[in-house]
């Protein structure tokens, strides 16, 4: 009866319909929330399993400012902080992933082994290019060398030929004679420029490795003093520092035509008049001028200087197709081999050498070690680097460090640690922080060769990157570096000028397209041979 009452009552059916409206609104809600619920749990899983999904949205990071976007931030940030630092600080507050935006481009900075790992190998692909500056372009015939051409056949035949034949063990044992030749001759002007005079660590580890690598590329041949090697050097110099400086071109691509700093302008005439040292260079081996000094005096082994590797090889696949059929791509890796690393080498041996001079312990172990296997009645030669363990302990240790920030650039839209990742965005791998990460290492600001005497680190170390596009110059770069700073330890006891310590030696840093020290090291060399003659 009450049922009946109630449905013929038209109040009380509007009371039911609304009854009945806010149950289903309800059960709408509570379905809806779950489904939010369900996916939001869905999604925040796969990110922090770093699962590659189609992932929506970009990674955190600091907000910029209209058109010029982050760059005030970055180069006005009170301190003055460099940018491997600022990124650091950055990852501090945004997490192993963030963006800026720089320019018209976005920047995604990783700063953590599995997103390296994710950057470098697993997505290789998708970040197999670089966004290189306009002034590296330039020097590279317009982006033709290894560094800079993207992942195709030319590019994988070209790095065959360097890591096969050309940057491989047994071609560099063949022109060794050519760089000891310059490595010797630096040491000989040292003693006899006299001890005591003060010396800039950088314009001495410039030059012998610079000399020493021109020689191994150009200088097997007995006429090769027609070659302007110090003009080439001061070219190579001038080439870096452009391309080192910041370039409103290459933040804002849209204004690259007008060049409005005059980059492009004088990367184009160095790179011309280094152009016409190596075409000459090549033209000489063409028109069959000079002999090539096929051995060594002493002992009849087999000298042959890179070049020559190179134009062998030309000869052999010009009939395949082969990219080096054309003569600017051959230059072009001949460019590769020449000023390619010569600069990070350098400044490797200057911040190797201030990190041994404020540790007394590691300086004493270096030099026994010398001692030992060397002895001070001998050179250092290639055959005793093998023998110094701790010797690559301490330039292992000097890579932590100080390098390096690794940049790619997304050729595809793919997604890491759960954030999109748009195509043509330039991806940094922070390895300068992944190297001082205290999660990951010891205390990781502390210059402890001894960590590297046994262990072996996967993504946690990577100075030379890793994966396909790693660098094909890790062979010639260790071999070179060793000889060059195992010979001025061994050769000479360095101090610092009279009234600096070991603590005060300065090891402020600024980023360019390496980490530099931002005051060169200045020491004083006194011989420590048993025979100084050993260097006539
Ligand atoms: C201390 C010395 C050096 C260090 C720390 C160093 C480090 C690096 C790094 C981090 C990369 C990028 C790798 C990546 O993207 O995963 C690279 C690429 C490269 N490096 Fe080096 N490098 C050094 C010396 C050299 C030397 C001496 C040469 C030449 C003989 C050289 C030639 C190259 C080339 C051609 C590439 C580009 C490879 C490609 O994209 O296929 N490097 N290097």
């Amino acid at each position: 009866m009450a049922d009946a009452f109630l449905i013929s009552s038209p109040v009380n059916r509007d009371d039911q319909f609304s009854g009945r409206w806010l149950i289903t609104s309800a059960t709408i809600g509570v379905i809806l929330v779950g489904i939010w619920y369900f996916v939001s749990r869905m999604v925040k899983g796969l990110k922090s399993r770093g699962g590659a999904t189609a992932a929506s949205s970009l990674p955190p990071g600091p907000r910029g400012l209209p058109i010029v976007s982050y760059i005030p931030f970055l180069m006005y940030n009170g301190k003055n902080i460099p940018l491997h630092r600022k990124f650091t600080h950055l990852a501090a507050q945004y997490g192993p992933i963030f963006k800026i935006r720089v320019g018209s481009q976005l920047h995604v900075v990783v700063s953590s082994p599995a997103l390296a790992k994710q950057v470098l190998r697993d997505n290789e692909s998708a970040f197999s290019s670089r966004n290189l500056p306009l002034a590296i372009r330039v020097w590279t015939y317009g982006g033709l060398d290894l560094s800079c051409l993207p992942m195709s056949q030319d590019w994988s035949f070209m790095r065959k030929v360097v890591l096969r034949d050309v940057l491989s063990n047994p071609s560099l044992d063949r022109c060794y004679e050519l760089r000891r030749r310059e490595v010797v001759k630096a040491l000989r002007e040292l003693v006899r420029s006299g001890s005591r005079k003060p010396v800039g660590v950088l314009e001495l580890a410039n030059k012998m490795v610079a000399n020493a690598t021109m020689a191994m590329t150009w200088g097997g041949r007995d006429d090769d003093g027609d070659v302007d090697n110090e003009e080439a050097r001061r070219l190579c110099e001038e080439g870096m520092a452009l391309m080192e400086k910041p370039n409103v071109s290459d933040v804002f691509p849209l204004l690259a035509r007008f060049d409005l700093q005059g980059i492009g302008r004088r990367a184009a005439e160095v790179a011309g008049r280094f152009d016409r040292i190596i075409t000459s260079m090549i033209q000489k081996r063409f028109d069959g001028k000079g002999s090539l000094i096929m051995e060594r005096k002493e002992d009849g082994r087999e000298v042959k200087d890179l070049l020559q590797v190179l134009l062998e090889n030309r000869e052999r696949s010009s009939g395949a197709g082969s990219p080096l059929a054309s003569i600017t791509q051959f230059k072009a890796l001949l460019l590769n081999i020449t000023p390619g690393g010569t600069g990070m080498v350098a400044t490797v041996i200057e911040w190797a050498m201030t990190e041994l001079l404020r540790c007394d312990r590691a300086m004493t172990n270096v030099k026994r070690e010398l001692d030992d296997v060397v002895g001070l009645e001998n050179l250092v030669e290639d055959h005793h680097l093998k023998e110094l363990k701790y010797l690559d302990a301490v330039v292992k240790e000097t890579f932590r460090l100080h390098l390096t920030v690794i940049q790619r650039e997304a050729v595809q839209p793919c997604s890491i640690g759960g954030y999109a990742i748009p195509k043509k965005a330039k991806v940094m791998v922070n390895a300068w922080a992944i190297h001082r990460d205290p999660r990951l290492w010891e205390e990781p600001t502390e210059f402890r060769p001894e960590r590297f005497l046994d262990s072996n680190s996967d993504f946690v170390y990577i100075p030379f990157g890793s994966g396909r596009r790693m660098c094909v110059g890790v062979n010639l770069a260790t071999r070179l570096l060793k000889y060059v700073l195992a010979s001025l330890l061994h050769s000479f006891d360095w101090k610092l000028p009279a009234g600096e310590g070991g603590s005060t030696v300065d090891v402020s840093d600024e980023f360019t397209l390496i980490i530099k020290k931002k005051k060169p090291l200045t020491i004083v060399p006194t011989p420590r041979l048993s025979c100084p003659d050993l260097h006539a």
